[in-house]
């Protein structure tokens, strides 16, 4: 039996390379529905590409060319739609209803938006459990920390660390960052990525999401989750055992690897998308993180354990990246922005998914005053 994928964000990269995962195995993988927000024609040329129907548009008012459009188009398309998994692609926190309607509807998540899990973590577990479904990371690090897990058989693990390439500015000298550009931050040293999750390498606000992801994930306290710089992007994630032992998973910073073991989760396929080759030279090298330089990851750490502040430093974080983005702010404003939003007075639990809508809300109107505040003084 093949399995039916739905693909969420069909447009984007995430979406791209899950596309490529499923015509390179026609035997195993067949596509059953996918959504796009903006980009029309890219859509309907997939849906006749897979042959498919079911399409959701959600960033347009009606449109009789795709079966759903609009604001609810992503959900009526997992209403509407059987499948037996979501990959979840969408950029940002829009991608957190589909998140929880996917397992509502009885699939399960393969989830790259890891805005849902800091924004939703205890929810979207509880979802899944109620119904039976399960949450497998596309996010490579968090797929490799799953993997690890899964070999070591979840016993007597000390610690995880994930890898940070650095991110664009990793070798800028702190003081040249107050200038620097958006192209200049786009510019990714080994990954090819959406633009907002390229701006948060830069900064290593995606290393904080990263983190505060793996909390949820993972059930581990805080201080046992670690993060290393490793510019090569060939380790994804360690685990360390109690004895001393790292484990670590190896593979080419290319995403048809972790979405590949999402779609045939449990079972590994006998082919991998981009295969290492070891009898070429490799190196290998790891360096502490310069908080000083890049306070993005330590101020996550700080909304650690407090789901509203974790809420809010998402929030605060898309609203400073769309502004940098447009050349209303600079990037050393990024983490002021969100410094100051993450010390108001949040709750550290949130009930229900109104809850954290408002507190999203409520962070982005925060960050937008600043925003508008640092525009006039300048
Ligand atoms: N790219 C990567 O390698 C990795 C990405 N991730 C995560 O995966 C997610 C997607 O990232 P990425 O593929 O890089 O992003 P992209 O910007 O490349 O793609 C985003 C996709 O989401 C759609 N989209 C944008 N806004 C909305 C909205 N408001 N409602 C519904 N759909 C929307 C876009 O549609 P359209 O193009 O039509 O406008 C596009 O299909 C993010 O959460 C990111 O953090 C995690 C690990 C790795
Ligand atoms: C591919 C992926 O999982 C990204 O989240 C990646 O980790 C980004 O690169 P950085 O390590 O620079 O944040
Ligand atoms: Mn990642």
């Amino acid at each position: 039996m093949k399995k039916k994928i739905i693909v969420l964000g069909a447009t984007g990269t995430i979406g791209k390379n899950t596309l490529d995962v499923i015509k390179n195995n026609p035997d195993l993988f067949e596509l059953a529905g996918i959504s796009a927000h903006s980009k029309k024609k890219e859509l309907l040329k997939i849906a006749k590409e897979y042959n498919i129907n079911k399409t959701a548009l959600s960033g347009t008012n009606k449109d009789s060319d795709v079966l759903f459009s609009g604001e609810d188009a992503v959900i009526q398309l997992l209403l509407e739609t059987e499948a037996d998994i979501v990959v979840n692609g969408i950029a940002g926190a829009k991608g957190l209803l589909p998140s929880i309607t996917a397992l509502k509807t009885g699939k399960n998540l393969a989830l790259a938006n890891k805005e849902s899990l800091v924004m939703a973590g205890e929810i979207i577990k509880e979802t899944a459990r109620k119904n039976k479904k399960s949450i497998i990371p596309v996010d490579s690090e968090h797929s490799a920390v799953f993997l690890l897990l899964e070999a070591l058989r979840y016993k007597n693990i000390d610690e995880i660390i994930l890898t940070a390439s650095g991110g664009a500015f990793r070798n800028t000298p702190k003081e040249e960052l107050q200038e620097v550009t958006p192209n200049q931050a786009l510019n990714h040293p080994t990954w090819n990525m959406g633009k907002k999750i390229t701006i948060d390498s830069a900064s290593l606000a995606n290393k904080g999401l990263e983190v505060l992801e793996a909390e949820v994930l993972f059930d581990l306290p805080i201080e046992k989750i670690k993060v290393v710089i490793h510019p090569q992007s060939i380790i994804h994630a360690m685990v360390r055992q109690t004895d001393g032992s790292l484990y670590a998973q190896l593979s080419y910073p290319d995403m048809k690897t972790p979405i590949q073991h999402a779609l045939s989760y449990p079972d590994v396929l006998s082919h991998a998308p981009s295969p290492i080759d070891i009898t070429q030279p490799m190196e290998l090298s790891f360096y502490p993180v310069d908080n000083d330089k890049f306070p993005m990851l330590d101020i996550a750490y700080q909304a650690a354990g407090s789901r509203g502040k974790s809420i809010a430093f998402n929030a605060a974080n898309e609203e400073a990246v769309d502004a940098f983005l447009c050349n209303k702010i600079k990037f050393t404003d990024i983490p002021y922005i969100v410094e100051l939003v993450i010390n108001h007075n949040w709750t550290n639990k949130v009930i229900d998914i109104e809850e954290v809508l408002l507190i999203d809300k409520k962070a982005r109107e925060i960050a937008k005053t600043q925003i508008r505040k640092i525009v006039e003084k300048r």
